[in-house]
């Protein structure tokens, strides 16, 4: 119809799991009364054979769905993929996920931020070589070195004393327990939008009560329990969340961008902890991959605006590459063409803004 506002199409390409919590009917009408129709991938049919789709959101895994969207992006240049599968395949190793906190600089008088000590165990061997823990003190956290969002990969195991590493089954990273005072800080980023909420962790370990404690102790995504399990503990009965106060904001926020710029993702979250020795320190423990956004308080009008920014940048490429071809009927060689349209696509994918300023509604891709 004449007058009638574009529609954008987002594909998405999610484990049943994920589209459970993620695609409520809360999102998806809220999308849609924005002009956004959230489609669903067939997993079981190519992906090239499906759409047209403006943007592609996905948390799926393996080298066969790596190539699907290789194919796709050959063949539909515009659209969006969010995000990179290279970017991602960073946080599916506990080691390269961290790496990249070392390499933020953050102008902070106040606050400092940084990852706890920590090694990685291939084999064995180098589990009870002395060596290798001249870096740490009990008590470690052994978590597998694989992040792939399977069950295995959340198993986690607090380690007391050398007792405790006979069940350990590396490759595994080691590191260091830091006491926070039993609450952890989970870190939603949204493309521009950030924010951080408080969750139940791990209670702290005292040197006298680490003296008395058996080799180790199993445990899987603590903060992620649903609160009734977490009430039946004693424990968390005597916490009390809401007198934890949250980090400064501005910190948060300004972590939160680094991270997005030197990483190239859009969507993600980081767990963080506040080392109790040092108040003012914090200790980026875990950052995940399009987490459990739903669970964020305002997750539809956060995901919405979004993917309006997704869609707002689409149209001014759209606009600015429908002038790159009117320079072109207008006789402009090709050579100048070439660098026109490169041009829009730089500015408009912002690829290269990882210094400079940061253009508004921009997305990493
Ligand atoms: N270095 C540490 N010091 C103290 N507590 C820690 C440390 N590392 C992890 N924890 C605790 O263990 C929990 C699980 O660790 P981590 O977040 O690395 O695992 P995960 O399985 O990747 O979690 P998620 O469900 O967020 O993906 C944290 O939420 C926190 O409660
Ligand atoms: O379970 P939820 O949806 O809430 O989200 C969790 C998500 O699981 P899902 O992607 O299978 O859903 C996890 O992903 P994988 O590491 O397993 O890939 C990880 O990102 C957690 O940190 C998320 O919890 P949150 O950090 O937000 O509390
Ligand atoms: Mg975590
Ligand atoms: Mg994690």
């Amino acid at each position: 119809m004449a007058g009638e506002k574009r529609r954008f199409a987002i594909g998405y390409a999610l484990l049943p799991k994920k589209e459970n919590s993620f695609i409520r009917e809360s999102l998806v009408n809220l999308a849609k009364s924005r002009g956004v129709d959230l489609v669903k991938i067939d997993r079981e049919r190519s992906l090239v054979d499906q759409g047209p789709f403006d943007c592609v959101l996905h948390k799926l895994y393996g080298e066969d769905w790596k190539i699907q969207l290789a194919d796709f992006r050959s063949r539909n240049p515009n659209a969006v993929i969010v995000d990179s599968p290279d970017a991602i395949e960073r946080l599916h190793n506990r080691i390269s996920m961290l790496q990249v906190v070392s390499e933020l600089k953050i102008e902070n008088q106040s606050e400092t931020f940084g990852i706890p000590k920590q090694i990685v165990i291939y084999d064995q061997e180098t589990l009870f070589d002395n060596q290798a823990w001249e870096l740490l003190k009990f008590p470690v956290i052994a978590k597998p070195l694989v992040a792939d969002g399977s069950a295995k990969s959340h198993k986690m195991t607090l380690v007391f004393n050398r007792d405790g590493l006979n069940k350990l089954k590396p490759p595994i990273v080691l590191q260091e327990f830091v006491n926070h005072g039993g609450v952890i800080f989970k870190v939603y980023v949204a493309g521009e939008y950030v924010q951080c909420v408080k969750r139940k962790s791990l209670p702290d370990v005292s040197e006298e009560k680490l003296k008395s404690l058996e080799g180790s102790l199993r445990f899987s995504q603590v903060s992620n329990l649903p609160t009734h399990e977490k009430s039946d503990d004693t424990y968390y009965k005597m916490m009390n969340l809401e007198d934890t106060e949250l980090p400064p904001q501005i910190f948060m926020t300004d972590i939160a961008k680094g991270l997005r710029k030197a990483m190239k993702l859009n969507l993600f979250n980081f767990d963080v902890i506040r080392d109790t020795r040092f108040g003012n320190r914090y200790l980026i423990i875990d950052i995940n991959y399009f987490p459990g956004y739903a669970k964020m308080p305002g997750y539809e009008t956060v995901l919405t605006d979004f993917f309006c920014d997704i869609m707002i940048l689409k149209e001014r490429e759209k606009g600015l590459l429908e002038e790159c071809s009117q320079k072109k009927m207008a006789g402009t060689d090709g050579r100048q063409l070439l660098n026109c349209e490169e041009e829009v696509r730089k500015t408009v994918t912002n690829s290269g803004c990882s210094d400079g300023e940061e253009k508004e509604n921009s997305i990493q891709v």
